[in-house]
């Protein structure tokens, strides 16, 4: 059995966690940290999981997660980076599901995130596990970054056009939609019920700190620089994210194929569905499951191609990833604990 550390367990990613863990055959949690619950039970605290844990939350202490095979950081920006050195010397795995290892240029991360980036020489060993572009990177990795939600969503749609070369790399566009459990659960005025019910906005379109880690993704598949605009959404809704993507192919001719080259690209995926021309893939399609679901889409004759791109924010967007990560550092099944389908209606 892997034995599992969870910092930042009383949050919405680290709640998903124990949800997914709870059913996972290979996995033991040994460890849940909170630190304004510390000593209570975690099934009195969520009690969708009683009956699955006999555990209490404690103190994040290093000494203690580094007995563990395996440390999940669900915690804010800031917070993985200062444990991170005593971890790797302890030989500990971990899955960072912040941002603090997910840039490789460290003047970038400080400005978009507000401190300067206390673990440099970690940051430069850390893969960034988005499975379905560097998978054998992750197998030997000691320290993998979990993707952000939106630039899961967002890579994966446009990565087929981009490795292929069919589109213009300078001139992509990503309008993308989240629920609210995006913000994660601590108290904040704008995502009370009666702030974000019945109303529907976009934020960070003047810059969002994820522009810069859709953009590294995205350059590295196209081999070059890209230009990239984003421009997130607030809609009523808890789960899930929509995103919907505009790319310029420079031979309108190459339409026909692109259907094909998304479910080559993405044939063995396990996570991957590509659905069929002309669908559109809605949230409660991946509701509580591991999943990406897309679907391309032409206007008229126009030479835009229209990627739509579905994911569950906790799940394929954080905590369902980070397990596929563990499984692949463990060489275990990859789908092991994420097999179950999304929750519909
Ligand atoms: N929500 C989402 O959809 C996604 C979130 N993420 C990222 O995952 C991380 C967690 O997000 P989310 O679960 O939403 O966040 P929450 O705000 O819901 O939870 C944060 C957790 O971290 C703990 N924590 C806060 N500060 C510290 C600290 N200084 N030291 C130790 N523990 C701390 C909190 O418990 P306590 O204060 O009691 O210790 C709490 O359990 C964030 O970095 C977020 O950006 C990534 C993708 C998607
Ligand atoms: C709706 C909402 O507020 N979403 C969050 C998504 C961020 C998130 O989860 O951040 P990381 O993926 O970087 O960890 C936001 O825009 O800040």
């Amino acid at each position: 059995m892997i034995k599992v550390g969870i910092v930042g367990g009383t949050g919405y990613t680290g709640v998903e966690l124990l949800r997914i863990l709870a059913v996972h055959p290979d996995v033991t949690v040994s460890c849940i940290t909170s630190r304004s619950e510390a000593g209570m039970p975690v099934a009195d605290m969520y009690p969708n999981l009683r009956g699955h844990y006999d555990l209490a939350f404690s103190e994040p202490d290093v000494k203690t997660l580094a007995a563990c095979d395996l440390v999940f950081f669900a915690t804010p920006h800031g917070v993985a980076m200062r444990m991170m050195p005593e971890l790797m010397a302890a030989g500990t795995r971990v899955v960072d599901l912040s941002a603090d290892f997910r840039l490789r240029d460290l003047d970038v991360w400080a400005e978009w995130y507000g401190m300067p980036h206390e673990s440099p020489e970690w940051a430069e060993k850390a893969v960034y596990g988005l499975p379905e572009v560097v998978r054998n990177k992750i197998r030997t990795a000691q320290l993998v970054a979990n993707p952000g939600c939106y630039p899961t969503a967002v890579q994966l749609g446009f990565l087929p056009l981009l490795e292929s070369g069919l589109v213009d790399p300078s001139r992509l566009i990503a309008d993308a939609k989240s629920g609210a459990s995006g913000a994660g659960r601590q108290g904040k005025i704008g995502m009370l019920h009666g702030e974000v019910g019945e109303s529907f906005k976009a934020y960070g379109a003047s810059g969002h700190r994820h522009l810069p880690e859709i953009r590294q993704g995205l350059s590295q598949a196209a081999g070059g620089d890209v230009g990239v605009t984003f421009v997130p959404h607030l809609i009523p809704m808890v789960r899930g994210i929509e995103a919907t993507l505009y790319a310029e192919l420079r031979n309108p001719a190459d339409f026909d194929r692109l259907q094909s080259l998304f479910e080559d690209r993405f044939r063995d995926e396990p996570f991957v569905d590509v659905m069929p021309f002309g669908s559109h893939p809605e949230t409660r399609s991946v509701r509580g499951a591991n999943n990406c679901r897309m679907a391309l889409h032409r206007q008229e004759q126009s030479n835009i191609v229209i990627v739509s791109s579905v994911i569950d924010n906790l799940v394929k967007g954080a905590a369902g990833q980070a397990v596929q990560n563990m499984n692949i550092m463990f060489d275990l099944k990859e789908t092991l604990g994420l097999e179950a389908p999304a929750l519909l209606p």
